[in-house]
């Protein structure tokens, strides 16, 4: 039997960053998932190996069970129904486990997954032979969290094949999962998000196994429900980088000016408490949707200032913000920054199509910059295809 699960990619309105340190942020699922499927061979087949197929990128890891089980003793002897944390020991093993896979020296960003990769694996499904397979349609280390996508359909996936999710394995269509066992896969994905992110806040893998948009202050969520129109155009800078070595830079700005930085986290709380009361209040209340959009383009300027303040900004970003900003447009950069996606709100006056043929003659932007169009908001939570 096999298995297929899929999780949402996102973007963050508001309080990337911040949220680390414990302040509010605003996040929404879009459209472009990751894709996990699990086959466990048939006796006949005699596997005795752990395979994981990154499809779109062509590369093939594998390792044999007992390898795994004499690496990792740890993993198989806790629960599914308990997420673990990985410990140092465990992490000193999983990075020897990598090595011996000679991953190409420019894709050694991947490392990190396939760590998160064994952990999850190991601790839900314990040591037995499998195909696992990757794909993806969100582009790796840009922002649009595709460490929490992956994490979150690798738990969904390995949890289906688990006792501690109850499933209807009839199904022929994309199931949900019920509300305790979202919750169990968002707490593993959160496990596999601190292997990739070493001090991750916990929204992006939680608006991944949740969908639409969410509001996540220290580890707890609050469902929003939009009651205006919410286009976001997606610029991919093209500039790759890692959010980890981003979110570890900040922390050292944070312990280097205390005072300052705890003024900046309040100001990006006010910013996404604000914008998240805008997004919610109801349609024919005092404000025009004009108004509300106006709102919401001043205070994404206010949050990428404060995000420059953070550190976390870049030349690329920078280019694509005085761009949109010719058309009288607000961007942000979204995610952890220092290169990656920027946001920019199409207000309800702009039409797309007038932006888009104006942008694109911006000629210089081209070698840096790919589109993502128009990237519809509030997509499904994570689902599961058996
Ligand atoms: N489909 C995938 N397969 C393997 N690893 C992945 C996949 N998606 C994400 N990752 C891991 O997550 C890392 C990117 O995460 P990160 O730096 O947090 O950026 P973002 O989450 O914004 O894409 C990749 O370098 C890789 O280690
Ligand atoms: C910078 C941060 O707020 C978001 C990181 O998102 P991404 O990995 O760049 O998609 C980190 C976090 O909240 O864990
Ligand atoms: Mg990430």
């Amino acid at each position: 039997m096999e298995v297929k699960a899929r999780a949402p990619g996102k973007i963050i309105l508001a309080g990337e960053h911040a949220v680390v340190h414990g302040t509010t942020a605003v996040a929404a699922s879009i459209d472009l998932c990751t894709y996990v499927s699990i086959r466990f061979p048939i006796p006949s087949d005699n596997g005795d190996l752990v395979k994981l197929q990154l499809k779109d990128m062509e590369l093939e890891f594998s390792w044999p069970v007992a390898r795994i089980k004499e690496a990792l003793p740890e993993a198989g002897s806790s629960l599914s129904a308990t997420p673990t944390s990985c410990s140092i020991e465990s992490t000193k093993s999983i990075a020897a486990l990598v090595e011996e896979q000679n991953i190409p020296e420019a894709k050694i960003g991947l490392a990190s997954g396939i760590s998160a990769f064994l952990w999850l694996y190991s601790c839900i499904q314990g040591f037995k032979p499998a195909t696992v397979v990757v794909t993806s349609e969100l582009p790796l280390g840009s922002g649009l969290g595709s460490s929490a996508a992956f994490s979150v359909a690798l738990s969904a996936a390995l949890l289906g094949f688990s006792d501690s999710v109850s499933l209807d394995m009839g199904q022929q269509e994309w199931s949900l999962f019920g509300e305790s066992d979202l919750e169990l896969v968002n707490k593993w994905a959160f496990e596999g998000e601190k292997i990739i992110h070493g001090k991750p806040s916990g929204i992006d893998n939680t608006v991944s196994t949740y969908g639409n948009m969410i509001k996540f202050r220290s580890g707890s969520l609050t469902r929003l429900k939009s009651n205006m129109p919410l286009r976001m155009l997606i610029t991919n800078t093209k500039v790759g980088r890692n959010t980890k070595a981003l979110v570890a830079g900040v922390s050292e700005r944070t312990l280097r000016h205390p005072d300052a930085m705890s003024f900046v986290f309040n100001a990006v709380d006010s910013i996404s408490n604000e914008l998240s009361a805008i997004i919610q209040s109801p349609a024919p209340d005092d404000l025009s949707i004009t108004e509300k959009e106006e709102k919401i383009e001043e205070l994404m300027e206010m949050n990428q200032g404060l995000l420059q303040c953070m550190g976390v900004s870049h030349a690329s970003i920078e280019t694509i913000l005085r761009t949109t900003l010719k058309y009288k447009l607000a961007s942000k950069l979204t995610g952890a920054g220092g290169g990656g996606c920027v946001l920019t709100l199409l207000p309800t006056r702009i039409h797309f199509l007038m932006l888009f043929i104006y942008y694109t003659s911006q000629a210089f932007l081209f070698p840096i910059c790919f589109f993502y169009s128009l990237i519809s908001l509030h997509y499904d939570d994570c689902q599961l295809l058996v």
